[in-house]
């Protein structure tokens, strides 16, 4: 099971005077099983990309295998692609339409064609998913919830449909730093045990940074890095040169070295970061 695109491009308004080139000649694939990021600065064509991979839009040319079928292919169902990419737009609450929790994620999988104890059993797995309390929640109105857990039913409901890829645009957009931290934490806990494809849309190096095998960055409609977290972050000059920053504790990393305090350079995170400020100054005490 995988992603593959080939020599995707995407014209909006062709031959207008509004005509924007928004993917212009993108490869790329992403195997099954894989957490990647994509990341870039708003108007890199991020959003435009995710909606090629459910069928919301089509090529102006240029192949999208799902599975290996091109799903671009006129007699491909796109029924069938949306059960397998599960899509969370950006503030999908903002879709949630019925009067309860359990209404909405039940919506998909009934969809499905499904009913009865396997709809419940859904429901049920998918609200233990993202950590909201199925007896206590499944009776209430998601109006009544506070945003992070809004949030959390809508991303329920994608998965309530197994989808093979989930890929999510922007899901920490508009919550607080604990919404963010929780949603973020949840979906890497839901990656390691569901072991489906993600594919995480996102502006924020620090959001992306501790959570994915592989990033994904976009400019202009091109894709102008790629590699593992650590990879991409040697990349400083160019992240620089497109407007995105490297996670504080690279950055911190790096000014360091500067001054002459030469520590690892590839750290991602300030578990690692502490472990190797107190080697140096063990190592520095002893001399
Ligand atoms: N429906 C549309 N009609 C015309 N142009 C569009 C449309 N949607 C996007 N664009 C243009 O295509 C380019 C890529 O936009 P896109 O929304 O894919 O970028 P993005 O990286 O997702 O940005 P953001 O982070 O702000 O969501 C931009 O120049 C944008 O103005």
């Amino acid at each position: 099971m995988s992603i593959k695109i080939e020599n995707l491009t995407h014209v909006y308004n062709p031959n207008s005077p509004f005509q924007t080139i928004a993917l212009d000649d993108i490869s790329f694939e992403i195997k099954d099983g894989e957490f990647v990021g994509l990341i870039g600065h708003t108007g890199s064509g991020k959003s435009t990309l995710i909606q090629h991979l459910n069928g919301l839009l089509k090529p102006t040319s240029g192949k999208i295998f799902i599975n290996d079928v091109n799903i671009a292919a006129k007699e491909v169902k796109l029924g069938d692609i949306r059960k397998n990419v599960g899509l969370v737009f950006q503030y999908p609450e903002h879709q949630l339409f019925e009067e309860t929790v359990y209404k909405d994620i039940a919506f998909g999988p009934a969809n499905l064609g499904l009913s009865g104890e396997d709809i419940v059993t859904r429901v049920r797995e998918s609200m233990d998913l993202v950590k909201l309390p199925f007896e206590l929640l499944k009776d209430r109105s998601p109006f009544e919830l506070s945003g992070g857990q809004r949030r959390r039913v809508a991303i329920a409901g994608v998965l309530a449909m197994k989808p093979d890829f989930l890929v999510l645009d922007e899901p920490t957009a508009g919550l607080d730093p604990k919404g963010r931290d929780e949603i973020l934490e949840q979906i890497k806990n839901l990656h390691q045990q569901v072991k489906n494809t993600v594919i995480l849309v996102s502006h924020s190096m620090e959001d992306i940074a501790k959570l994915v095998d592989r990033i994904i960055v976009m400019h202009r409609g091109k894709v102008s890095l790629m590699g593992s977290p650590r990879e991409v972050f040697k990349e400083v000059e160019v992240l620089e040169s497109i407007g995105l920053g490297i996670p504080q504790i690279t950055y911190l990393m790096k000014k360091l070295k500067e001054n002459n305090i030469n520590l690892k350079q590839d750290i991602l995170t300030i578990e690692e970061a502490k472990e190797e400020i107190i080697k140096w100054i063990r190592g520095n005490s002893n001399a």
